[in-house]
C-alpha cells in the first residue's frame, strides 16, 4: 500500500529534448531529476525501493534496462556508449547466443540453425544464458540488448529471473536505413545477408513490436529516434540516462 502510494508520488515528467535524435519517454518511477527531488521523499524512495538482503542491506536488485529496436537499428553501438559513460554492464542476447555457438556445444548447433533463419531461439535457452551472465557480472545496473524478442521471451524472463525491466529503451529506425547498415556491417555474421535480413525484419514486426507495445502500455518505454550519426543519437540517449535515478 505504502509502496503504491509512494510510487504515485514519485511520477515525474522526463526532461524535454530538442535534439535531432530526440527521445519520447513515458512516466515511470525512475524518471527523477535529483535537483527536483525533495530530500525527504528521495530518502523514503530509496528506503522503499532498496532490497535489503541477508548482508544487512548491501544487496540491491540491479537496475535493468531492456534495449530493443529492429535489426541494425544501432542497439549494440549505443549500448557500448552507455556502458562506458554510465557504468552499465552490457549483456547482448545475440552475443551470448553466438558465444554458445562458438563453444561447440550441442545447443550451439541448434542455435546456429535458428540464427541463420532469423528465427527466435527457444526462450529457456536465452534466458538461462542471460541469468548466468547477470549472476556472474553482479553489476548493479544492466543493459540487456536485443531481449525480449517475443512474448515468450518476456514471460520466461519474468518466470526465471523474477523481474520486470525498470525501463525499455526502443531505438526507432526506418527499415531502409537498417538494411543499409546491416549490409555494410562486415563482421562476418551468418545472418547479415539480404535473405536473412528480410526474415529478421518480418520477425521484428510480428513478434518484437507487440512486446514494445506491451511495455508501452505499462509506461516503461523510452523511444529514441535512431536516425542520424551514432554520436547524434547518443546525445538523446545521454539525456535520457542522465535523467534516470539508478
Ligand atoms: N547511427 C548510425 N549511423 C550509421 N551506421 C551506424 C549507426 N549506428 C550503428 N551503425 C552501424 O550499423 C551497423 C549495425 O549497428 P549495431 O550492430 O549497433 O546494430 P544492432 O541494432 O545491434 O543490430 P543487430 O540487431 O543486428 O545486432 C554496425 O556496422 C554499426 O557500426
Ligand atoms: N532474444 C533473442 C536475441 C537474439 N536471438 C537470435 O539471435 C539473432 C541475432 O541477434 P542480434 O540481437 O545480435 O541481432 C536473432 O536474429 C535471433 O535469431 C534470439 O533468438 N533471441
Ligand atoms: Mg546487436
Amino acid at each position: 500500500m505504502w509502496r503504491r502510494r509512494l510510487g504515485a508520488l514519485l511520477l515525474r515528467s522526463p526532461p524535454s529534448s530538442s535534439s535531432a535524435a530526440a527521445s519520447s519517454c513515458q512516466h515511470h518511477r525512475h524518471h527523477l531529476l535529483p535537483s527536483e527531488e525533495p530530500l525527504a521523499l528521495n530518502r523514503l524512495a530509496r528506503l522503499f525501493t532498496s532490497q535489503a538482503g541477508s548482508d544487512g542491506g548491501n544487496s540491491q536488485k540491479p537496475f535493468i534496462a531492456f534495449v530493443l529496436g529492429g535489426p541494425g537499428s544501432g542497439k549494440g553501438t549505443q549500448c557500448t556508449k552507455i556502458a562506458s559513460d554510465f557504468g552499465f554492464a552490457h549483456l547482448s542476447a545475440g552475443d551470448l547466443l553466438r558465444h554458445e555457438i562458438a563453444s561447440g556445444s550441442e545447443k550451439g548447433e541448434l542455435i546456429l540453425d535458428i540464427i541463420k533463419e532469423g528465427r527466435i531461439v527457444p526462450s529457456e535457452i536465452t534466458v538461462e544464458l542471460i541469468r548466468k551472465a547477470m549472476e556472474t557480472s553482479s553489476a548493479n545496473k544492466v543493459l540487456i540488448d536485443g531481449f525480449p524478442r517475443c512474448e515468450e521471451n518476456r514471460i520466461t524472463f519474468e518466470r526465471i529471473v523474477g523481474r520486470e525491466p525498470d525501463i525499455v529503451v526502443f531505438f526507432d529506425c526506418p527499415e531502409d536505413e537498417m538494411v543499409k547498415r546491416l549490409l555494410g556491417r562486415n563482421q562476418g555474421r551468418v545472418d547479415d545477408n539480404i535473405e536473412t535480413i528480410k526474415k529478421r525484419l518480418k520477425v521484428f514486426e510480428s513478434l518484437n513490436i507487440p512486446v514494445v507495445d506491451y511495455y508501452s502500455s505499462r509506461g516503461k518505454v523510452c523511444k529514441i529516434n535512431a536516425t542520424g550519426t551514432a554520436d547524434e543519437i547518443f546525445e538523446a540517449v545521454r539525456k535520457l540516462f542522465s535523467s534516470l535515478r539508478f
